[in-house]
């Protein structure tokens, strides 16, 4: 027995075949992240439905407020739905919440969608150093649970304005005084390595990170209406990483404010071995350690194959 519907590529891709697909190969081609072969044919087979489900999700879930907003005798408008993406670093789970966020967008139940990641509630660098934490980059701790646990118990207590910081993947830090600001969409989609973690364990976590730290029970995922969990086998995604850092190294490392511009001028095989032991020593044991963890915590898994194609879904049953 799971708590999951399992389904085949080919089931879940036969379903909502009337919803219409409102993208061209040039907008995926715009919205794909970097190595992401997908094509028009994988958005249809796996964003049609799904964009088609989170559509009757949020209808139904604005039913649901207005029903108890009824019941209270109150006029209290519903809050942003939040769609929470999740899953390891180098699996995709950028091209899942942008196109998400831009197919949502097209609908008319939802036209205002922001995409935020979690990326900007990393500690700054000079933090991180000081807290021995530069190599833990994506772990629970290398973040400021605090701040981004406000930030997403603003957006679900209906707030008209909500900031977050911005990071630079280039720079590989955070960017002084940049923010972005959110003002009450219709949808939120909120995307990072992290979104699904329990609170931290009370007391000891608590301690560890610093006097300034409350002990707190809630979560992110406490503000979650939908959370899809993007999986693929550790062996694929430690290629795609590799190949990834390889295409960056011939682009965005080139850059003078990369903070990995010293691979750019490598040869590959050094650089590919540098990338090697990032995968091996910080992303691969985060994965273990704290995000596939999670997995089964999330409403809908996508999971793929060796080629970045979907090859299963798994629906929470209601
Ligand atoms: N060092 C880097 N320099 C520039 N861009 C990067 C770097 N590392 C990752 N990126 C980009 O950042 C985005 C997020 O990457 P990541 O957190 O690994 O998530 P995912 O691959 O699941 O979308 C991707 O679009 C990726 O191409
Ligand atoms: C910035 C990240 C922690 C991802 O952050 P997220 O938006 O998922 O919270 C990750 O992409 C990253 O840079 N990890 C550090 C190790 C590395 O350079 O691969």
């Amino acid at each position: 027995m799971s708590p999951y519907i399992e389904l085949s590529r080919q089931q879940w891709s036969a379903l909502a075949s009337a919803t219409p697909l409102p993208l061209s190969q040039a907008d995926v081609e715009k919205l794909r992240g970097l190595g992401d072969p997908i094509d028009l044919a994988e958005v249809d087979a796996v964003y049609r439905p799904l964009t088609a489900l989170l559509q009757d999700y949020v209808v139904t879930t604005r039913e649901r407020a207005r029903r108890t907003s009824g019941f209270l005798g109150i006029d209290e408008p519903p809050t942003p739905f939040v769609v929470a993406v999740a899953g390891s670093v180098a699996v995709g789970k950028s091209t899942t919440a942008r196109l998400i966020a831009h197919l949502l967008s097209r609908f008319p139940a939802t036209p205002r969608v922001d995409l935020v990641t979690t990326d900007g509630f990393l500690l700054p660098n000079a933090t991180l150093e000081e807290r021995g934490l530069l190599t833990r980059k994506g772990f629970p701790e290398s973040y400021d649970r605090r701040a981004l646990l406000g930030f997403v118990a603003a957006v679900k207590s209906g707030a008209p304005r909500v900031s977050a910081p911005v990071y630079s993947h280039t720079v590989y830090d955070i960017v002084p005084g940049e923010v972005i600001t959110v003002e009450r969409p219709d949808v939120l989609v909120l995307e990072g390595l992290n979104v699904l973690q329990p609170a931290p364990r009370l007391r000891h976590e608590a301690a560890a990170l610093g006097s300034s730290y409350r002990p707190q029970a809630l979560a992110i995922s406490d503000y979650i209406d939908f959370s899809i969990y993007v999986d693929a086998d550790p062996a694929d995604i430690r290629r795609w990483y590799l190949d990834r850092f390889l295409t960056l190294k011939r682009t965005a490392f080139t850059d003078p404010r990369s903070y990995f511009r010293r691979y750019a001028d490598v040869p590959d095989d050094i650089a590919v071995a540098a990338a090697s032991r990032i995968w091996e020593s910080v992303n691969l044991v985060n994965l273990q350690e704290n995000i596939a963890p999670t997995r089964d915590r999330a409403t809908l898994v996508l999971r793929k194959d060796a080629n970045h194609h979907m090859r299963e879904v798994l629906l929470r049953k209601a």
